[in-house]
């Protein structure tokens, strides 16, 4: 049922409570009517017993402003997103990945071809820009530690004065300065963007990329960019790989013992994108084999379990899905999806859509 006039529309809040932006969520719960299911309720089964019930009435929009709650429900695939209710326009949520929903599915529901945020097709927004700063940083520091081994360099200095000799002796003939190498970023978006700018700005490394899209020449130039159409091509020219693309909506693997055998013998790799586009097993032979002579991982491929053979490498850098969590990152992941949810259904422009483009395709077919 459409709302009444001077009837406030309903936003479904998931997880915990907004934490930083109190005074912006004091107004945005002005504005609107904010429900807030139970953590018993955001159970799988329960929650689509709920959404079936409409137990929550005719919500517009979904509230997720913490990446760690909110997420109890599981996938939104195919099996959950039809219980929505047609209301429903946008769904924003922190966090920089949308692996956990199918949203392409998200946007073809149903939409009608007056307006891709007419119901019921459904807009899903994520806060990645909050987190292109804190997640690009972390990946210096994995590259950097891919260069000069900081993970031996560390460990050792912990260990014992034995070990703390023998790195101190022999880490310098097998450690290297960025600069002048070639560093390959997968995927120039934002983040890789921002990884690539700083790389460029501090080391001076020479920067090639490979996305599905060439970027504008203009945005190449700040970074003396270059585009390599095949991804293969550009792990063979690389002295340092990071990923930084978003996951294949399959769970397909990106990176595999094939595309590894492509990279220098000699090479290094980061992964601040996430586990699933990596096969860790195939990253711990290419160790083994000396192809890799260092690795930084953040992200894991049955994370949070983090693969034995690469936790005892001492090449291999590794820590705990932390590119992203800042303080900034936090406050700016709320106030994102606040600001998003209150502009579309405002009747204005989201801020940052994921899946705009899929939502207006869905629409065109529809002509
Ligand atoms: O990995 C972290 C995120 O999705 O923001």
């Amino acid at each position: 049922m459409a709302p009444q006039a001077g009837e406030k529309l309903i936003v479904l809040h998931i997880g915990d409570p907004v934490k930083w932006n109190t005074e912006l969520y004091a107004r945005f719960s002005q504005d609107f009517t904010v429900v807030r299911p139970s953590a018993e309720e955001r159970q799988r089964g329960e929650f689509m017993k709920a959404l079936k019930e409409g137990r929550w009435g005719n919500f517009a929009a979904i509230f997720r402003p913490f990446w760690n709650t909110g997420g109890e429900m599981g996938r939104w695939d195919e099996e959950l997103i039809p219980l929505v209710p047609s209301s429903c326009r946008i769904f924003a949520s922190a966090g920089a990945g949308f692996d956990w929903a199918d949203v392409d599915i998200l946007a073809q529901r149903g939409s009608t071809p007056r307006s891709p945020f007419s119901k019921p097709g459904k807009l899903i927004i994520t806060s990645a820009a909050a987190s292109t700063e804190s997640v690009s940083d972390f990946a210096i520091f994995l590259i950097l530690s891919a260069f000069r081994n900081l993970n031996w360099c560390t460990t050792s200095a912990r260990l014992s004065p034995a070990a703390f000799t023998d790195c101190h002796t022999h880490s310098a003939a097998i450690s290297h300065n960025p600069r002048g190498h070639t560093l390959g970023v997968i995927g120039l978006g934002n983040i890789g963007f921002e990884i690539a700018r700083k790389a460029y700005a501090a080391f001076h490394m020479k920067i090639v990329y490979y996305d599905v899209l060439r970027k504008p020449s203009t945005k190449e130039a700040e970074i003396d960019a270059q585009y390599i159409s095949s991804l293969d091509e550009m792990l063979g020219m690389s002295d340092c790989v990071v990923l930084a693309t978003p996951a294949s909506p399959d769970g397909k693997k990106l990176i595999t013992k094939e595309r590894l055998g492509k990279m220098k013998m000699g090479s290094r790799f980061v992964n601040i994108a996430r586990g699933s586009l990596v096969d860790d097993e195939a990253v711990a032979d290419a160790v083994e084999e000396g192809r890799l002579v260092g690795v930084g991982m953040d992200v894991h491929e049955h994370e949070p379990r983090v693969n034995e053979r690469l936790k005892v490498l001492r090449q291999v850098t590794l820590t705990a899905h932390n590119a992203g969590g800042t303080l900034q990152t936090h406050i700016g992941f709320e106030e994102l999806a606040m600001r998003n949810i209150d502009a579309v259904l405002k009747g204005k422009q989201p801020l940052t859509p994921v899946n705009m483009h899929l939502m207006i395709s869905a629409v065109k077919e529809k002509l």
